[in-house]
């Protein structure tokens, strides 16, 4: 752990922004307001903070966990960081319902989270006076269970559900107009069992790091911040990556075994990206402030391991498409060997089954669509009959749900003997992603404008 990481050098960002060195603040420190703190006592801090240094000073002021990370994925950039830059191995993901109706107090929270994020993805604690430094008879501005802790390469990555725009049949915050068209309520698929206490919801904040406590502790602290406005409506704790997004990370491995993202869309796919992943501006100027973002999609996916683990290799096999130990699709070649759907074995059958889950969800027989995959693996305890409930917290990002995701998952929930036999889906969202926030503005800035 090195110094202050806005002082600090650094490598070239993945999400556009620039290297933390530049990223760029004035150097407030905590140690400055604590002064403050001595003419007014330190419940006035917050008051001069929030009204009169503004919040470029209150954001500056926060107060640093320990040691500074150099793991600091930064906040900042053209694209929110959690979609290109390099998958870290833990997930806590949380959906909220805004409980308010008032404007001017959406906004506020966007703006609180905006500063919150840029603290803890720094390797900070929230607030102005953290854990440990505030008044001794109020509750902490922060939790204090990441102190000693380092960022983690902690990335917060936040969307907006179709909640947020309309509600029991009214408009809200004054948004009509502003929904994007690719921001549908997903349709049923076959097999869905899905749980209400784990589908939709009008937020989402996705937050990946190193370390399981410094996830935890953001989304913690940022539904702290939100009380009154927002509730949690669902979470989910995932570990070990299902997906690399870097060319330089490990395929991982999800619970059936498998190596799980060969054939993802990674950072290094710059074009490819900005066909499958990064969102237009849409049809009308309403949704024009979703360009350069991307829309989420969350499944909760149970895997019936059991059963599975009753499987014979071979079938296993044949079910994904590809070789359980180097991941080479049964068409031949190593791990990176593009499928040949096309050759034929002994008896004159695909070596890539018709109902392989790779040849399924392949380009080649989806119009040519790909997408990003960002998820997780999950256990939840147990079912009570003796079963795990584990599985894959499916996390994809792309450009438009309508295209890039609903007739894929339309096709597997139909024909992939996978999913038919050893997939159960538990729960959903859809989310439209923003793009990145820049220094001095905030989440969803452009929604509002
Ligand atoms: C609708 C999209 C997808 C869902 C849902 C999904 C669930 C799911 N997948 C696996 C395991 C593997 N998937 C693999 C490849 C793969 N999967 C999807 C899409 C969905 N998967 C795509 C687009 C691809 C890439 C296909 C290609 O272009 O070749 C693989 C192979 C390795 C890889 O390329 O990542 C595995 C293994 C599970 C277990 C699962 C649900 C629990
Ligand atoms: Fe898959």
């Amino acid at each position: 752990m090195s110094g202050c990481p806005f002082g600090g050098g650094g490598p070239p960002a993945e999400n556009g922004a620039a290297p933390a060195a530049t990223a760029g603040k004035s150097g407030v420190s905590r140690r400055g307001l604590l002064g403050l703190a001595g003419v007014g006592g330190a419940g006035a801090v917050a008051g001069i903070a929030a009204g009169l240094l503004g919040r470029d000073a209150v954001e500056a002021a926060v107060s640093p966990a320990s040691n500074v990370s150099s793991a600091v994925v930064p906040f900042h950039g053209e694209r929110q960081a959690g979609i290109t830059t390099p998958a870290q191995d833990r997930l806590h993901m949380a959906a909220f319902d805004v409980t308010t109706e008032d404007r001017a107090a959406l906004i506020r929270l966007l703006k609180d989270w905006t500063a919150a994020a840029e603290a803890m993805t720094a390797g900070h604690t929230t607030g102005g006076t953290g854990a440990v430094e505030g008044p001794y008879d109020a509750p902490p501005e922060d939790t204090g269970e990441a102190l000693d802790l380092d960022a983690g390469r902690l990335t917060l990555t936040f969307g907006f559900g179709a909640g947020l725009f309309k509600k029991d049949g009214k408009a809200r915050f004054g948004l009509e107009g502003r929904r994007p068209e690719a921001l549908i309520d997903l349709p049923h698929f076959p097999g869905d069992a899905l749980d209400p206490a784990k589908t939709g919801g009008d937020l989402v904040v996705q937050a990946c790091a190193d370390d399981p406590q410094v996830a935890v502790h953001a989304i913690r602290n940022l539904a702290r911040i939100g009380f009154g406005k927002v509730r949690v409506r669902w979470s989910q704790l995932g570990f070990g990556r299902t997906s690399s997004t870097s060319r330089a990370q490990q395929t991982p491995r999800n619970l059936f075994g498998f190596k799980d993202g060969t054939n993802n869309l990674k950072a290094e796919d710059g074009g490819l990206l900005n066909q499958h992943v990064w969102a237009g501006g849409g049809a009308s100027a309403g949704e024009a402030w979703m360009a350069g973002g991307s829309y989420l999609v969350a499944r909760r996916i149970r895997m019936h391991i059991e059963i599975w683990d009753r499987t014979s290799l071979r079938e296993q096999e044949a079910l994904v498409g590809r070789t359980k130990g180097t991941g080479a699709p049964l068409s031949g070649g190593e791990e990176f060997t593009a499928p040949n759907f096309a050759v034929t074995g002994k008896n004159q059958q695909p070596l890539i089954p018709l109902d392989a889950h790779v040849r399924l969800a392949h380009a080649d027989q989806n119009g040519g669509v790909r997408m990003l995959r960002r998820g997780y693996n999950y256990t939840d305890g147990s079912d009570g009959l003796g079963h795990l409930d584990a599985g894959l917290f499916f996390i994809a990002f792309v450009k438009d749900p309508r295209t890039h995701y609903v007739p894929m998952q339309m096709a597997m929930a139909r024909q992939d003997t996978l999913a038919l036999e050893y997939l159960k889906h538990t729960g959903s969202g859809l989310f439209a992603v923003p793009p990145g926030v820049q220094p001095g503005g905030f989440i969803g800035e452009g929604l509002f404008s």
